[in-house]
């Protein structure tokens, strides 16, 4: 296998490649762009005019994603995935895979759009730097934009896999899109319906990219990624890289739809929220329930029918999201 089909092994080590492009038999090219950033690239002629972007690791302890984008960079470096797409695979936060955490000093996945600029920091130097990795992949024009960003989730779920589609004015969520994520195995998507400040909400306001995160299990370390199955995800993306993906039909079966009622945004040190530690994300919360409070006798009651819970974490800093309360949506609105 071609030595830059080694992402994974160079970004643990902390090793610069000597040589940054190789080409394999097959004419297919790989370039090294830097720390955890690799661009695959399909021989001319082949190109089927998408541009795919796969990032993980953005959070530096969820392993199973990163596990997944180095087998498909592997068999695209051996020969064994015929690319017609080009590809750009991006592990996000080098430093914290390493460490095996989330993050170092802040959480990454809350410093885009921009939100670099008002911060410091290794991770807000590697936002802007994923960023600009973006932004060079998605600058050529008249091509489709793909992105997902990968991630497995703090705590079990009572729906395993799902997408968070993110939200521009104007802008409609695409039924295609949906119906391709339900092909992949994922069980839900949650529809944005304000801008945000994740890799995902980055490449779909500003890049013009279709764009989601994926949540596809509970987060473990390498090597004790059993219990995630990504075996249909794996496959379609192989599809796509391939631009051999069959046709999937529009009805959206079995796919759960939800848009955000509420986010739960902590304030202070006195945030208290009154949940299990271990509640399951997707839980449901009675109308009435008392789900959180915080200083100047701030209450957070639901008031919602149907209402469930996702990423609930006290431990955010504060002035960021401290949970997500959801609740069930049609597919009405969709373009
Ligand atoms: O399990 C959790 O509480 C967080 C899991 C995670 O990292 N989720 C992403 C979602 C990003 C998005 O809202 O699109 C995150 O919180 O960054
Ligand atoms: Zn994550």
């Amino acid at each position: 296998m071609l030595a830059l089909g080694k992402l994974l092994e160079l970004t643990l080590t902390d090793h610069e490649p000597a040589e940054k492009t190789q080409v394999t038999t097959r004419g297919v090219r790989l370039r090294w762009l830097g720390e955890g950033a690799l661009e695959v690239r399909p021989p001319e002629g082949e190109d089927c005019g998408l541009d795919l972007l796969l990032s993980a690791g953005i959070h530096g302890n969820e392993t199973a994603p990163i596990e997944l984008l180095e087998k498909l960079l592997h068999g695209v470096a051996n020969g064994e995935i015929r690319p017609r797409a080009r590809v750009l695979f991006l592990f996000g936060n080098p430093p914290a895979i390493r460490k095996g955490e989330r993050f170092i000093e802040q959480d990454i996945n809350r410093l885009f759009n921009g939100r670099h600029e008002l911060s410091s920091g290794f991770e807000a130097l590697r936002a802007a730097e994923l960023e600009q990795f973006a932004r060079v992949f998605f600058s050529k024009p008249e091509r489709t934009r793909l992105h997902y960003d990968l991630h497995t989730a703090i705590r079990g779920s009572k729906i395993e896999q799902f997408a968070l589609y993110p939200y521009k004015e104007g802008r409609k969520h695409s039924r295609r899109e949906l119906a391709r994520l339900a092909a992949a195995g994922m069980q839900a998507v949650l529809l944005q319906s304000k801008s945000s400040i994740t890799f995902s909400a980055f490449t779909y306001e500003q890049l013009e990219a279709e764009a989601f995160t994926l949540e596809l299990g509970k987060a473990r370390p390498f090597g004790q990624n059993e219990q995630v199955n990504l075996d249909r995800l794996e496959t379609r993306l192989r599809q796509i890289i391939e631009g051999n993906e069959p046709p999937t039909d529009d009805t959206l079966d079995g796919l759960q739809l939800f848009s955000v009622a509420r986010e739960i945004i902590k304030h202070s040190d006195s945030f208290n929220l009154h949940l299990p530690t271990d509640i399951e994300n997707f839980s449901e919360l009675a109308k009435g329930y008392l789900l959180a409070e915080d200083l100047a006798e701030m209450r957070w009651v639901v008031e919602e029918e149907g209402a469930r819970i996702i990423f609930p974490n006290p431990k955010v800093r504060n002035g960021l999201r401290a949970g997500i309360l959801i609740v069930p949506t049609s597919a009405q609105l969709l373009g």
